[in-house]
């Protein structure tokens, strides 16, 4: 079993000599690296100030019970996630070297397909890697097979419908994974991710809901991503429980809809939503015909999503924030405590 080395080296240039790895683990700062030959062994990095993801290519020089962590080697893909972390959102890499993300929506009756839209837009970066998608628990929905049909049509990516139940598509998607490729599984808690992971490396990888239940044994506790190799799959899975809230922010509104930033430098007000304000030059456009109509009702919503993407991170900072306040609250009445005189 190799660690993708040889995908690696499509990619980019590779000195043979040196003594190579990849970060199997980062947890606050405390790393893990995999050896060629499978190994893996707690590593250092030489720069101490240098933060690596899981996922890089690392050039190592062995201690006697650990690594130090020479040189990073350039990466051909980032994984992304938006966090609300600190007082702004900000954009934070959760992996990288992936060749191929498959995000898992749930055919159970909560299906919505304006949901995938959000995703890609958060998440398909086709330079970098390619991006499938997994409809799972399709026995819970007769319609899977059409659906996914009409969804690679729409989205002109792979669609796999897969029950973790019926064992459907579940051999399409192994067979989807090219040899050496680095994979991951983005969805939310609950829509059986676990579970088809398992199926697919044939082997518990993951710790699954209904094995573990409410006490939590057994279950991958810990917010950092892992690399597995998966010998029986013959690929490495980049397992990212860190990307949970999924969202789009305004720059990538920006970047998606250029033409509707130019024009919205006509509008009337600076803050011009684009909705129901007098002078706006984006519906004068969609009137007039110089902007698609299609475009525009994307446009909205997809300015929909990233007020509520904004507005749960903000709730978020807001309620670190008040947690903060009360710390230090408690720890003004703890200074003005004094020491009884003696
Ligand atoms: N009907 C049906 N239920 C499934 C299927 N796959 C998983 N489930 C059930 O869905 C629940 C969640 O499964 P998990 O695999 O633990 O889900 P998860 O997405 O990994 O969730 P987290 O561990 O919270 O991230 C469990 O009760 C499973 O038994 C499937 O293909 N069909
Ligand atoms: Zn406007």
């Amino acid at each position: 079993m190799e660690l993708g080395l040889n995908t690696y080296k499509q990619h980019e240039q590779v000195d043979d000599n040196a003594t190579l790895g990849r970060i199997s683990l980062n947890s606050a700062g405390m790393y893990k690296v995999i050896h060629l030959n499978g190994a893996e062994i707690n590593a250092i990095p030489k720069n101490r100030t240098e933060q690596f993801l899981v996922g890089d290519w690392v050039a190592l020089e062995p201690q006697a019970d650990f690594d130090l962590i020479n040189q990073r080697l350039p990466r051909y893909s980032t994984l992304g996630r938006l966090t609300g972390e600190g007082y702004h959102v900000q954009e934070k890499d959760a992996a990288s070297n992936i060749d191929q993300l498959f995000i898992c929506i749930s055919m159970n009756k909560n299906f919505k397909s304006r949901r995938i839209k959000r995703y890609l837009y958060a998440f398909q970066k086709d330079d970098e890697y390619q991006t499938s998608l997994v409809l799972t628990k399709s026995d819970l929905n007769p319609e899977s097979a059409e659906i996914a049909a009409q969804l690679a049509d729409e989205f002109d990516i792979a669609v796999f419908a897969t029950s973790s139940v019926t064992t459907e598509g579940i051999e399409g998607l192994r067979a989807s994974i090219i040899p050496g490729q680095t994979v991951s599984f983005y969805g939310n808690s609950g829509v059986g991710k676990s579970t088809l992971v398992n199926a697919v490396a044939q082997k518990e990888v993951m710790a699954t809901s209904h094995i573990s239940g409410k006490t939590d044994k057994g279950r991958h506790t810990t917010s950092s991503s892992r690399l597995i190799l998966i010998e029986q799959g013959d690929f490495v899975l980049i397992d990212t429980p860190g990307i949970k809230s999924v969202g789009v922010g305004a720059s990538d509104l920006a970047q998606v809809f250029p033409e509707i930033v130019q024009l919205a430098q006509n509008c009337h007000f600076r803050n011009c939503k684009h909705i129901d304000e007098p002078g706006c030059a984006v519906k004068a456009a969609v009137k007039n015909g110089t902007l698609e109509r299609k475009s525009y009702d994307q446009f909205l919503q997809l300015q929909e999503e990233s007020q509520s993407t904004q507005g749960y991170l903000d709730a978020k900072t807001a309620k670190k924030l008040s947690r903060k306040a009360e710390g230090k609250r408690e720890a003004m009445s703890k200074r003005n405590y004094r020491k009884p005189p003696m």
